[in-house]
């Protein structure tokens, strides 16, 4: 085994009869960082307290360089092992120096032992590197929080120890010093071999400078890995109970934590379902009770935004107008629609043949909904010169689930190629061209999320979300277009 290396077996302990850490396992190879994470409680320091040797374990082992700490004498230990904290309690009425010189115990060898130029060389470096060279003779009670942190480090780096233990080493530190020490502890791993291992509170710093992170959960492991591993959104958000959004960091490739502000607790009864829509000769109308985040193309209410009322709306064939937006802002209005909360379209396809259907979780399904008028279809793919008519497919997909930006983009780009493929299986022809149309002049497409439950990162047809959303938008527009052609038929039956 390595000199240095880090052991930890099945390592169980705690103050009474119940454990505080059970059955916890890692190794950490010499020259290497791991910092311990883990909520208030999860037993952070109780693990490093075993591993230092100041608290007993009730079973398991820890072996450094491949040696049982249960066989290290007490200063053969301290040769090994450099602890922070360490004798602070003891060192409040001695100066910055002397504190530091205790560093230099277990180097203390025969019975009338000196101190030696090394030792004289260690302190002062440790000093130089925690800058605490110039409060040399003051008395660490006049110290400040921070000044005396750096003290008690550079005690445990004239130590000179392979391995160092750290329990929040960054503590009442300033972003100035937090820097300074880890940059110090991390060259001393580099370019020295020092073996780390540091209890942390903030995970960016953790994930900043160490190479491997172990994170607690309630005395076991949630977790052990690289930083890209360990610190993953739903990982923190799990084992913290915390809202955080995970991203990389600017200038390093190391993934850093940000955390959200608390939100309304969620009802999750809240489920947008096919029963919630209501379907009328005048329109198709989904009410829902919480706000939705939308992004479509919608005549009223398009772009993004948060809206509680989705409207389609017959027209008929003959509608006219300048001034759509304004025509369905006034209609919506007189028919008593919440202007600020409310996405309309319009279509000259019946709404009452609107297609609804549930897809994907039973639970909390994507809810999709088509009507589709495609007497003015379009093969998209030939750029002909046409006259304007209005033609329209108008899809809704609304998700019971949370999506990014990105997903909801990615959604309306899932819900276009199954709609043009539905043009495609139903071999609906461009009039013009006839070739097979790709959609019609005017159509609409409105994605919507309830923000809450699932949480979708993408929606490209990879994933589960785009399959639900693919399928749901084929199969509508497939029914909405049958549904569109038998009521022609219908029509020109009857009319004959
Ligand atoms: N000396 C002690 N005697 C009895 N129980 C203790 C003692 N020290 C800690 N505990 C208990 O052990 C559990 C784990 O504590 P520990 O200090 O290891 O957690 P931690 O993860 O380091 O927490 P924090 O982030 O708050 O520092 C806690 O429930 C705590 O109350």
């Amino acid at each position: 085994m390595q000199f240095g290396m880090l052991r930890v077996k099945e390592l169980t302990g705690g103050y009474g009869a119940a454990p505080v850490v059970r059955s916890v396992s890692f190794e950490v190879e010499a020259g290497t960082m791991l910092g311990i994470l883990g909520p208030n409680g999860s037993g952070k320091s109780t693990l490093l307290k075993m591993m230092s040797g100041l608290l007993q374990a009730d079973s398991g082992t820890v072996e450094i360089g491949g040696r049982s700490i249960a066989e290290y004498s007490r200063k053969a230990f301290a040769r090994q092992v450099a602890v922070l904290p360490q004798l602070q309690a003891d060192t409040f009425s001695q100066t910055a120096y002397q504190t530091v010189t205790l560093g230099r115990y277990p180097h203390q060898t025969g019975l009338f032992a000196g101190w030696s130029d090394a030792d004289e060389r260690a302190v002062q470096k440790a000093m130089d590197r925690m800058g605490v060279t110039e409060y040399r003779d003051t008395e660490i009670e006049f110290m400040s929080g921070g000044e005396r942190q750096r003290v008690f480090v550079a005690q445990a780096l004239a130590q000179e120890a392979p391995v160092l233990l750290l329990d929040e080493p960054t503590n009442h530190l300033d972003i100035a010093h937090q820097q300074q020490l880890l940059d110090t502890v991390r060259r001393q791993a580099t370019e020295n071999g020092l073996t780390v291992v540091s209890v942390f509170h903030d995970v960016n710093l953790a994930s900043l400078y160490c190479d491997r992170l172990l994170l607690m959960d309630r005395g076991e492991v949630a977790a052990i890995g690289t930083p890209d591993e360990v610190v993953d959104e739903r990982k923190m958000e799990r084992v913290y109970a915390a809202r955080v959004r995970a991203g990389m960091h600017p200038e390093v490739p190391k993934p850093q934590i940000t955390l959200l502000p608390a939100k309304e607790p969620e009802d999750r009864q809240e489920v947008i379902r096919k029963a919630d829509f209501s379907v009328s000769r005048e329109y198709v109308h989904l009410n829902s009770r919480i706000p939705m985040m939308a992004v479509s193309s919608a005549v009223f209410g398009a772009g993004a935004g948060w809206y509680r009322h989705f409207v389609n709306r017959n027209v008929g064939a003959d509608y006219s107008t300048d001034d759509a937006g304004t025509e369905m802002r006034d209609w919506l209005y007189e028919t008593g629609f919440p202007l600020t909360q409310t996405v309309a379209m319009m279509t000259a396809a019946m709404t009452e043949d609107a297609v609804i259907g549930e897809y994907g979780p039973p639970d909390a399904p994507i809810v999709v909904c088509v009507t589709a008028g495609v007497g003015n279809a379009v093969d998209a793919s030939l750029g002909t010169d046409r006259d304007a008519y209005a033609g329209t497919i108008n899809t809704w997909v609304i998700v019971n689930g949370h999506l990014p930006e990105e997903a909801l983009i990615q959604g309306m780009i899932t819900a276009t190629e199954a709609k043009a493929k539905a043009m495609q299986t139903e071999h609906v022809l461009d009039p013009l061209t006839g070739t097979v149309a790709t959609g019609t002049s005017t159509d609409s497409l409105l994605i919507a999320a309830t923000q809450r439950g699932n949480r979708y990162p993408y929606a490209g047809t990879a994933t589960e979300l785009g399959k639900a959303i693919g399928r749901g938008v084929f199969e509508c527009t497939a029914e909405a277009i049958r549904r569109y052609r038998n009521r022609k038929a219908d029509f020109e039956r009857e009319s004959r």
